[in-house]
C-alpha cells in the first residue's frame, strides 16, 4: 500500500458553494490550538476571505474569490497550511527563504500531529529534567507490583494442583523430591509474593502519589508566578473564572492523570506481556481463546464511553443548574425575601431538581446496562480458555498444573487487555488541560520591569505627563496629555464618568503602557524604573477597596509586612479606626469575612487607609475613596485622609466636589482632555462645567457646604 492510499481521506471535500467550501480535515479534530494556527495560515493566503475550522467536528469552512479558485482546488492549500502549522508548533528550523516542506506528506502529518500532541503534556509536565529524572522510581516500582500480581496467583494456581500432581521436575531440581516439600515451598513463596505484593502496592501508591504532588506543586507555583506577572491588559480579558479552572481544575487534572495513567498503563501492558510469554510456552491456543473476547469488551467500552459522556453530560448541566440557583439564592437571600420570591424560588429549585433527577436516572440506566453487558461478555470469554483447559486435561494435553495456569491467567490477562478507553479518555482530558496551561504560560508580560532602583524613602513624588497618547485597543482615550504635579502638591482629578480619571491612575502605577510619551517620577520614564520600586512608592485608597478574609490586623499589616505593632497601631490612630475595632468581639483579631463583608463600607475605607498610611507611599491616590460613605463617616475619613496627604504628593478623584475643593489644582477632565483647572475659588469665578456641577451638588445636597465657601 503506497503512503499516500494509507491515508487517503486525510482531507476531503465534504460540501462546496459558490465562493465556500467545507472540508474534513482528520488532523484538526480535537486540536484547537492546530486548527487555530490553520485558520491563520490559510486565512492569509491571496483569495481567501475567511476561514474557520472547527477543532469539534475536524471540518474547516473556507470563503474564498469564486473568481480565483475552482471547485476543490483549496486541497493543496488546506494541506500546506496543515503542514506549515505542524512545523511552526514544533519550531521546525526553515532553510533560508524555502518553504520547510514543499510537497504534502499525509504521514509526516500524521506522525508531527501525534508529537504535537505530546508536545504540551510533555512542556507542561516536563519542567525540564528534574520531574522527569524523579519518573524512575514509581516506574520501577509499579513494574516490580504488576509482575508480582501476576505471579502470586499462577503460583496459588500450582500450589492448589501439586496434590494432584506428579511433582514438579523443575522443583525437584532444587532438592524439593516430595510433594509435601514441593507443596511447602509453593505455598511459602505465594505468602512471600503475596507480602511483598503488598508492600510494593503500598511503595507503588506512594510513589506516585509523590511524584503527582511534586509535579502539581511545581505547576501551579509556575501558573501562579505566571498570571501574577500578567499585565491588566491580560488579567481584565480574563474572567477569573477561566484562571481559575486552569489554576484548580486544569492542573488537578494533569496530576489525576500523572497519579493513575501510567502506573495502569504499565500494569497493563506488563500483565499482558508476562501473560502472553507464560501462555505462549504452555498453550498458543489457550492465549488465542484468551484474547479473543479483547477486541468486543474494547468495543463495549468504547460505546459505554460515548453514551456515558453524553449522559453523564447531561448530569453535570443539570446540576450546575441546580447548583447555580442555590447559589444565586444563598447569595441573593436578602432580595429574594425582601420581594417574598421564597416560594417562586422553591418551586423553580423543584423544577431543576427534577430535570437532574431524571437526567441522573438515564445515566444510572446506560451505566447499569454497560455492567451487565460486560460481565456477560467477559464470563462468557473466559469460559473459552477454561474449558479448552480442563478439555485439555481429560485428554491428557495437559497437566492440572497447566490447567490451573491457563485459569489463573485468562481473567487477569482478559482484565487487562479492557478498560484501554478510560486510559485514553484520561490522556485526552489531561491534554485539553495541558493545552491550556501551555497557551497561558506562552503568554508573554507586556509590562517588563525597568532596571533602574528607586529609593523609596527619598522619593519626593512630582509627576509630569508629557505628551501622553494612550488607547485601549482602538479606543482613544488620551492624546497629547501634558499635565504635572508638583512635589507634595494635592491635586483633584474631576469630570465625567467615563473621561479617563481612573486610566491615568493605572497608567501612573504602570498597570498599562502609554502608546507614546512619557509619564515620569522624580523625573525617570517610568518604564525604566524597576516596577517594585515604582508601585511601591504610590499608594491608592479606592472605593473598590479589597481586604482579605483575615484578621483586621493583618488587612492593615498587608501595607507593610514587616512594620511593628506599634507602627501598625500609629497607622490605625490615623486612619480613625481604634473605635470601631474596640467594638467588635475580638478587637484586632476580629476576622472580617470574604472581601471584609462583615464590615461596613466606612469600616472598610479605613482599613484601607490605615493599610496605606502604613505602606507610607511618597504618591497618594485617593480614587472615589469616599463615595460610598455618608457625609458624617466622609468627614471623618477625609480628616485622616487629610493627615495622610501631608507631606506627600496626592491625587483626588472624586465626583463629589466637596473632597477636592482644598486641592491645590483641580483639573476637569472631559473626553481625555482638561477642560478646565485652577483652585476650587478659579474655578467657581471662572463659572464653566465645574462651577456648574457644583452649584447642582449644592442645590441637591450631595455636598453639605458653608455659605462662605460658596
Ligand atoms: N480595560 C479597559 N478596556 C477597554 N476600555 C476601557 C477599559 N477600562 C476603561 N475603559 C474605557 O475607557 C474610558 C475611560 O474609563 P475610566 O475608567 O478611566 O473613566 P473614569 O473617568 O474613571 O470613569 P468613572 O468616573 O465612571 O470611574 C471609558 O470609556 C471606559 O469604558
Amino acid at each position: 500500500m503506497s503512503k499516500n492510499s494509507a491515508h487517503r481521506g486525510t482531507i476531503r471535500l465534504r460540501s462546496a458553494g459558490l465562493g465556500r467550501e467545507r472540508w474534513d480535515v482528520r488532523p484538526l479534530h480535537r486540536r484547537p490550538l492546530l486548527a487555530e494556527a490553520v485558520e491563520q495560515e490559510l486565512g492569509g493566503r491571496e483569495g481567501i476571505r475567511r476561514v474557520s475550522a472547527n477543532p469539534v467536528t475536524g471540518r474547516i469552512l473556507v470563503h474564498f474569490d469564486a473568481g480565483r479558485y475552482s471547485a476543490g482546488q483549496l486541497k493543496p492549500h488546506i494541506e500546506q497550511a496543515l503542514q506549515q502549522a505542524l512545523l511552526n508548533a514544533l519550531d521546525v528550523p526553515q532553510k533560508d527563504g524555502e518553504a520547510a516542506v514543499p510537497e504534502w506528506d499525509p504521514s509526516f502529518t500524521a506522525r508531527t500531529a501525534a508529537r504535537l500532541l505530546d508536545k504540551d503534556l510533555v512542556a507542561v509536565v516536563g519542567q525540564g529534567d528534574a520531574l522527569g529524572g524523579k519518573l524512575n522510581k514509581p516506574v520501577a516500582l509499579s513494574s516490580l507490583d504488576a509482575l508480582l500480581k501476576i505471579l502470586s496467583p499462577v503460583t496459588l494456581g500450582i500450589l492448589v494442583a501439586t496434590p494432584l500432581s506428579n511433582g514438579f521436575p523443575l522443583l525437584a531440581k532444587i532438592g524439593l523430591t516430595t510433594k509435601t516439600s514441593q507443596f511447602v515451598f509453593l505455598g511459602a513463596s505465594f505468602l512471600a509474593l503475596k507480602t511483598a505484593e503488598s508492600y510494593v502496592d503500598y511503595r507503588t501508591s506512594i510513589a506516585w502519589d509523590q511524584y503527582s504532588q511534586e509535579a502539581e506543586k511545581e505547576l501551579r507555583a509556575k501558573v501562579f508566578d505566571k498570571i501574577q506577572a500578567m499585565d491588566s491588559a491580560y488579567l481584565e480579558d480574563q474572567t477569573p473564572q477561566k484562571l481559575m479552572s486552569i489554576v484548580d481544575g486544569d492542573i488537578d487534572k494533569i496530576k489525576e492523570f500523572l497519579n493513575f495513567t501510567p502506573r495502569t498503563v504499565l500494569r497493563k501492558w506488563l500483565t499482558i506481556g508476562v501473560g502472553t510469554g507464560v501462555l505462549a510456552v504452555v498453550s498458543p491456543v489457550s492465549l488465542l481463546l484468551t484474547l479473543l473476547p479483547a477486541p468486543y469488551l474494547y468495543y463495549l467500552d468504547r460505546e459505554h464511553h460515548k453514551n456515558a459522556g453524553r449522559d453523564f453530560g447531561a448530569v453535570s448541566i443539570a446540576k450546575g443548574k441546580v447548583n447555580h440557583r442555590l447559589s444565586a439564592n444563598i447569595n441573593g437571600a436578602a432580595t429574594v425575601k425582601s420581594f417574598v420570591a421564597e416560594h417562586r424560588e422553591a418551586a423553580g429549585l423543584d423544577a431543576e431538581t427534577d430535570r437532574l433527577r431524571e437526567s441522573q436516572a438515564v445515566a444510572g440506566k446506560t451505566n447499569a446496562k454497560f455492567l451487565s453487558k460486560h460481565v456477560y461478555a467477559f464470563t462468557i470469554g473466559i469460559c473459552a480458555p477454561l474449558v479448552y483447559a480442563s478439555h485439555g486435561m481429560m485428554s491428557g494435553r495437559f497437566s492440572l498444573a497447566e490447567v490451573m495456569v491457563q485459569m489463573t491467567l485468562a481473567p487477569i490477562m482478559l482484565e487487562a487487555s479492557t478498560g484501554m478507553n478510560q486510559v485514553q479518555h484520561q490522556y485526552q482530558s489531561a491534554q485539553q488541560a495541558a493545552r491550556n496551561i501551555a497557551e497561558l504560560m506562552a503568554v508573554e508580560p507586556r509590562i517588563v520591569s525597568g532596571g533602574k532602583l528607586l529609593d523609596r524613602a527619598t522619593v519626593t513624588g512630582a509627576i509630569r505627563f508629557e505628551k501622553v497618547d494612550f488607547s485601549y485597543g482602538d479606543t482613544e482615550i488620551f492624546r497629547e496629555l501634558d499635565f504635572a504635579v508638583a512635589a507634595n502638591q494635592t491635586i483633584g482629578l474631576v469630570g465625567p464618568t467615563g473621561s479617563g480619571k481612573s486610566t491615568l491612575i493605572k497608567l501612573l502605577q504602570r498597570f498599562y503602557d502609554v502608546n507614546s510619551g512619557h509619564i515620569l517620577l522624580d523625573g525617570h520614564d517610568l518604564r525604566d524604573l524597576n516596577l517594585a520600586d515604582l508601585r511601591g512608592s504610590v499608594g491608592v485608597v479606592s472605593q473598590d477597596t479589597f481586604l482579605f478574609n483575615t484578621s483586621i490586623y493583618d488587612n492593615v499589616l498587608y501595607g507593610r509586612p514587616e512594620a511593628s505593632r506599634e507602627e501598625v497601631m500609629a497607622a490605625c490612630e490615623a486612619a480613625e479606626m481604634m473605635d470601631f475595632v474596640n467594638e467588635q468581639p475580638e478587637g484586632f483579631d476580629t476576622v472580617i469575612g470574604d472581601r471584609g463583608q462583615k464590615l461596613s463600607g466606612g469600616q472598610r475605607q479605613r482599613i484601607s487607609i490605615a493599610r496605606t498610611v502604613l505602606k507610607d507611599p511618597a504618591v497618594l491616590i485617593l480614587d472615589e475613596a469616599t463615595s460610598s460613605v455618608d457625609n458624617e463617616t466622609e468627614a471623618a475619613i477625609q480628616r485622616s485622609m487629610a493627615r495622610l496627604a501631608e507631606q506627600r504628593t496626592t491625587i483626588i478623584i472624586a465626583h463629589r466636589l466637596s473632597s477636592v475643593r482644598n486641592a491645590d489644582c483641580i483639573y476637569f477632565l472631559k473626553d481625555g482632555a482638561f477642560h478646565e483647572q485652577g483652585t476650587h475659588a478659579e474655578l467657581l469665578a471662572a463659572a464653566g462645567a465645574y462651577a456648574q456641577l457644583w452649584h447642582l451638588q449644592v442645590a441637591d445636597g450631595t455636598v453639605a457646604v458653608p455659605e462662605t465657601a460658596q
